[in-house]
């Protein structure tokens, strides 16, 4: 990590309110004045401020000051506008302030900036910045700041808040009591947990880091190298693709992926899977679904070798072929010129509860395997934790929040902090666990969590799930996986699929992002990352 350019290693990084506290604690420590820093961050919030608002004349803005810190990188960002000419209006609900930011608002008292007890008079405002409360905030917001921070959000004008909106929760993004709606957070120095939790999201708007100089030796003291946390970038996620390939190589030494899917009344969730696990380039796809819908898959799949399977009269998989019972229970892991065992299964999508015997004689296998969809709620029939420690090869749960539920109910009780609950999953099942959602998080057992920093909306529609499943196991059987942790390879199988949504979403708007779209954007992402 050293060697990269300093910006991408901090964008990787992610911390708590506590490990912000004593990252901040030893740079003081070391030396640095406190006003000092203060000054330093609020020069470069004032600068991002007037970039993103780049009005042709000075205009009205008012600052929401609170008692602590982030009160006075408020005081210091009013300031540096007033004496460029722009009208300030602060808003000042607490008199007893901390020392430092007391001298400021003393200062700005004394230049002529009026201050007010009551939010109203800032309504004309055209922007409004809240520094109100950072990462010290330590209760729930009451009493009349409260009435004040719920009168601002009917306002319309944007609002910027600095580091968090004033009353987030740093940590789980929870609104404690209520909280700023802001239209965009500089979040200062270093990612706070709060952003990557699905909870804060409608709160903080867009989000932009602002990087002050943190020293690296001073994140690693704190979080340990490499941390338990992060964040997954473009440049995290290109070390772990399968690109480029080796020049000299052959189908099977590029992974072969067995897909259980479907059944006749969701044929078409087979499809979507075998086209997610088409984009990861897999070197041989398989896929066993029931007879009826053979033909249909090897219509959308040409490139497949689809085996057809007796199924139940209700149209879901019966059994397995022998030969394909064989292959499942030779040892995997070696990739060979020749067909005789798969790398990695992906087995779920479109199954129906139906297919109970094929879960569970699937589960036996000795290969990496990821489970998803009707999978996941034949598990949960099964006794998940129990059922996953008898696994005798890795595995991969891919469940939205409800599904989480019903695997792992007690983990569950941690929800809605994301982090937790799939830490605490993943450690019980030994089982990488990804946890769907606007921010997903993949957890491995040994409590490490990587966190997928962008998605959209956009994927919040039937079939995207299913893409993600082949896309996953596509990557798992592939040689990548002998060199890299299992959690970096599903890590990135997650980012990719969250930037071919975004791409789509961009092009063809958040209602043009249908599962086949989907995954022809697959190939947009890694073609914008070939270099
Ligand atoms: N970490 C860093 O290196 C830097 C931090 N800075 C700023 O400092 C902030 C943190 O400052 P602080 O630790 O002073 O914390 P805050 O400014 O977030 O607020 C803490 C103050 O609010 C009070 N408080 C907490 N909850 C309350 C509630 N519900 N109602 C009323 N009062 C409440 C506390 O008693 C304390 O006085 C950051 O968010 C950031 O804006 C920057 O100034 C410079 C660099
Ligand atoms: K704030």
């Amino acid at each position: 990590m050293e060697s990269q350019n300093r910006r991408e290693v901090i964008e990787q990084v992610v911390v708590t309110a506590e490990q912000m506290r004593q990252i901040e604690g030893r740079i003081f420590e070391a030396g640095m004045p406190v006003a000092a820093l203060m000054e330093k961050v609020a020069g470069l919030i004032t600068r991002s401020i007037q970039s993103l608002y780049p009005w042709a004349e000075k205009r009205r803005v008012g600052v929401l000051v609170g008692p602590g810190h982030n009160g006075g990188d408020g005081l210091v960002v009013a300031r540096e506008l007033y004496l460029q000419g722009y009208e300030i209006h602060i808003y000042r609900p607490l008199s007893k302030l901390k020392e430092l930011t007391d001298y400021h608002a003393r200062y700005a008292l004394s230049l002529g900036i009026p201050f007010y007890d009551e939010i109203e008079p800032l309504y004309e405002c055209d922007l409004i910045i809240d520094g109100l409360f950072g990462f010290g905030l330590t209760r729930s917001l009451s009493g009349s700041i409260a009435e004040a921070v719920e009168l601002l959000n009917q306002w319309s004008q944007p609002v910027v808040s600095i580091d968090l909106p004033s009353g987030l929760h740093t940590d789980t993004g929870e609104v404690l009591g209520i909280a700023v709606r802001a239209t965009r957070t500089l979040c200062l120095g270093l990612w706070k947990l709060g952003f990557l939790q699905d909870q804060g999201l409608d709160y903080i708007g867009e989000a932009e880091l602002i990087d002050f100089g943190i020293p690296l030796k001073d994140i690693w003291s704190i979080l340990g190298e490499p941390p338990d946390l992060l964040r997954v970038t473009k440049t995290v996620a290109k070390h772990f693709l399968p690109l480029p390939r080796p020049k000299v190589t052959h189908k099977y030494q590029q992974g072969n992926l067995l897909l259980i899917c479907g059944s006749k009344q969701y044929s078409g969730a087979a499809i979507l899977a075998g086209l997610g696990a088409r984009a990861s380039g897999v070197g041989m796809l398989s896929m066993a679904v029931p007879e009826s819908i053979k033909l249909l898959v090897v219509s959308h799949l040409p490139e497949a070798v689809v085996i057809g399977c007796p199924e139940t009269t209700a149209g879901a998989i019966a059994f397995l072929p022998e030969l394909v019972l064989e292959k499942l229970h030779q040892p995997s892991g070696s990739y060979h010129a020749s067909n005789q065992t798969y790398n990695a299964i992906a087995c779920g999508p479109g199954l129906t509860k139906d297919a109970k015997d094929i879960v569970q004689g699937v589960l036996a296998a000795p290969c990496p395997m990821v489970l998803d969809a009707d999978s996941l709620n034949i598990l949960a029939e099964l006794i998940t934790i129990p059922t996953l420690l008898k696994r005798p090869g890795q595995t991969v749960l891919t469940p939205h929040v409800g599904e989480f539920r019903r695997l792992f109910p007690d983990s569950a009780e941690l929800l809605p902090d994301r982090v937790k609950a799939v830490r605490k999953a993943s450690q019980l099942s030994r089982s990488v666990v990804l946890l769907k959602g606007a921010r997903s998080a993949i957890a491995n057992p040994m409590g490490s969590v990587w966190l997928i920093p962008e998605s959209t909306p956009a994927l919040a529609r039937g079939g995207s799930g299913d893409v993600l499943t082949g896309l996953v196991g596509g990557l798992m059987a592939q040689p990548v996986l002998s060199e890299h942790p299992l959690e970096a390879i599903v890590a990135t199988a997650a980012w990719w699929h969250a930037q071919a949504g975004i791409l789509a979403a961009q092009e063809r708007s958040e209602l043009g992002v249908d599962g086949v779209t989907l995954a022809e954007f697959l190939m947009t992402v890694v073609r914008g990352n070939r270099e």
